[in-house]
């Protein structure tokens, strides 16, 4: 009705105007509260745990639930200048000019989860054939809901689930430069594929929406779960240190509106605070590398490599294209309706409308893919976008702000193996202070990094020029960034100067508390989660992948949370149900 209508275009308008003046707090002090929501494995973790009803579940969040605010996809942007965010920032970066940090901030939902040869190499780093691909493929499959809606889509059922918790769908309607890309990938020799089913090849992209609202993993697992009367979720609660005791973990500290808590737990803790959480509570804890914990004063309880190691997915955000064809801008209260009837631009988080998946020269003949890119339409920049990536002005200048919007689509290239590692350490032994994050992208020494993503850069360029793309009038806009200009424009050294001016991460940060065999070699989890040396303790979050994948992280942390939910049944006694 029109009530709920105007309620949406209020909600909408007031978080536009919000985010041009929205302070970032700068630690957990200012800003820790009832406020951030709670996602990913830890959901899935406390949903399957609380399956047993004889067994209490205790979830302790520093957040509260998700809101009708959080629903809307394609509040992508403004909701990073909202309360959702803890706005975590990356150490300035001296190999890559932009270094923004951000982890729990409400996410783009492209469900992706990663080429079959990804979890192969896993199951093997971590020695065990749980983590392989035939195995987890089950795991995908129970969590998945998939519900075909574009019957034009590409779409391999042996490879997804129906009835499970967490919905993926296609997105609705298609846009006209959409269609011009996959024309344009079909000119280039690539197919369009369900990219879920291990090819390489672009399709629009499968989204975590229901009938287009989000679907994050707190709904999705937790919707019915929480009703259960054995599940107690705390929110507003800050876990500041696990009690470890004779190399056992017997309880967790807490922060509840302004008061200390102790919890004592029965059977185990799992740590699902999330790549830069995970690894700061352990090592707040007397769990972490003993040089760096000796120096912060912190009581070494098991020497490990937590937060020795931090990947994501460097991605360069600047090709700008210009068409002939005009996005019809319509009153906000259109695509509200839209919204409210599951289709339109308000549902596509970021505008990111198709994906595809390609081989670099490193992986050329492989089948294995280490670029993405991502097509994002009309509507996907405006001036929160510089606040959102921390542009400078100069560069918003040269690169964003005199596109025609309407008329412009956006290429994303994302590396997906990047080789480079960063870390995450303790700022102080005080638990509200923000972690120290070095994201540390574009270091390898081979440049193997920056060269994948010059080729995804090419890729692109060779789009622009096909039929499909001259019937829209593609045309690179933007640019010369003059940061760059004593480069000759469009040359190679030209690129790799504004690849080091403007890659940024695409908040797929992953692994600082990888799984493996060793701890002496980096380990810090074994391959039922486990935490080497403490008894108790597992950690079920994107922190504990080997190495970054061929997909988007959610999808895989979902699948942790499943296996833990399957691992910790198994330690206790219960054997019915699991799938390994
Ligand atoms: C902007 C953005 C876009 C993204 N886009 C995509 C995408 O399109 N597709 C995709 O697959 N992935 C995407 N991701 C990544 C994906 O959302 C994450 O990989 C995934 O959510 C990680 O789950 P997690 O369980 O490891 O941690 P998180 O989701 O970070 O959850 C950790 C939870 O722990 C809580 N917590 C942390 N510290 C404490 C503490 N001390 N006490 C109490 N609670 C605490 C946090 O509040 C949070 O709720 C995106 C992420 C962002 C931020």
């Amino acid at each position: 009705d029109n009530q709920t209508v105007q309620y949406y275009v209020d909600l909408i308008s007031e978080a536009y105007e919000n985010g041009l003046t929205y302070v970032f707090p700068t630690s957990a002090y200012e800003y820790y509260s009832d406020t951030i929501p709670k996602r990913a494995a830890g959901s899935v973790a406390a949903s399957r745990l609380s399956e047993i009803n004889k067994w209490s579940v205790l979830v302790l969040e520093a957040g509260t639930f998700w809101n009708n605010f959080s629903d809307i996809p394609n509040m992508y942007e403004p909701i990073a200048f909202t309360h959702f965010n803890w706005e975590f920032n990356s150490t300035p970066q001296t190999t890559a000019c932009l270094g923004v940090g951000g982890s729990t901030l409400i996410n783009g939902l492209v469900y992706a989860r990663g080429h079959k040869s990804d979890f192969d190499k896993w199951g093997k780093v971590a020695g065990n054939r749980r983590w392989s691909y035939e195995t987890v493929l089950k795991y995908f499959k129970k969590s998945e809901n998939f519900v075909y809606r574009d019957a034009d889509a590409p779409y391999e059922p042996p490879y997804h689930g129906e009835g499970g918790d967490l919905q993926v769908e296609y997105h609705l309607p298609r846009s006209p430069q959409l269609n011009a890309w996959l024309e344009a990938n079909r000119e280039l020799g690539y197919e369009i594929v369900d990219y879920n089913a291990n090819r390489l090849g672009a399709s629009p992209s499968q989204l975590n929406t229901r009938n287009g609202r989000r679907d994050d993993d707190g709904q999705a697992f937790l919707r019915h779960a929480r009703k259960r009367r054995n599940l107690k979720i705390l929110t507003g609660s800050y876990v500041t240190k696990i009690q470890i005791e004779k190399e056992s973990a017997n309880g967790v500290e807490f922060t509840h509106k302004g008061k200390n808590y102790y919890v004592e737990v029965r059977k185990e803790v799992i740590l699902s605070a999330g790549v830069f959480g995970t690894p700061q509570i352990l090592m707040l804890s007397g769990v972490g590398p003993r040089k760096h914990l000796e120096e912060k004063g912190i009581e070494v309880i098991k020497d490990l490599e937590v937060g020795s190691t931090l990947r994501d997915n460097p991605t360069f955000y600047g090709l700008n294209y210009g068409t002939n064809y005009t996005e019809p801008i319509r009153p906000l209260a259109d695509y509200v309706k839209e919204y409210l009837n599951g289709v339109g631009p308000l549902a596509i988080p970021g505008s990111t409308q198709g994906v595809g998946f390609y081989e670099s020269s490193y992986s050329k003949g492989t089948g294995i893919p280490d670029i993405e890119l991502m097509i994002a339409v009309a509507n996907a920049t405006d001036q929160l976008t510089q606040r959102y990536f921390s542009l400078t002005d100069q560069t918003y200048e040269d690169v964003w702000k005199y596109n025609n919007i309407p008329q412009t689509f956006i290429f994303h290239v994302v590396n997906l193996h990047a080789q480079s590692s960063g870390s995450v350490r303790l700022k102080s032994k005080n638990p509200f202070e923000y972690p120290v994050i070095n994201s540390n992208f574009l270091s390898d020494p081979e440049s193997r990094d920056i060269n994948t993503l010059y080729e995804g850069i090419q890729i692109c360029l060779k789009m622009g020029e096909t039929k499909a793309m001259k019937a829209i009038n593609a045309t690179l806009q933007g640019g010369p960034l003059r940061a760059c200009k004593r480069y000759q424009y469009l040359s190679k050294d030209y690129w790799y100067c504004v690849l080091r001016q403007i890659t940024v991460n695409l908040y797929h940060p992953l692994g600082s508390c990888p799984m493996g065999k060793d701890p002496k070699k980096g380990a810090v989890v074994d391959s039922e989660l486990r935490v080497f040396g403490i008894k108790k303790l597992r950690v079920a979050d994107a922190s504990v992948f080997p190495f970054a994948l061929a997909g988007h992280p959610n999808a895989p942390t979902v699948m942790v949370g499943e296996q833990l939910g399957d691992l910790v049944k198994r330690a206790h006694g219960v054997d019915g149900n699991l799938i390994a």
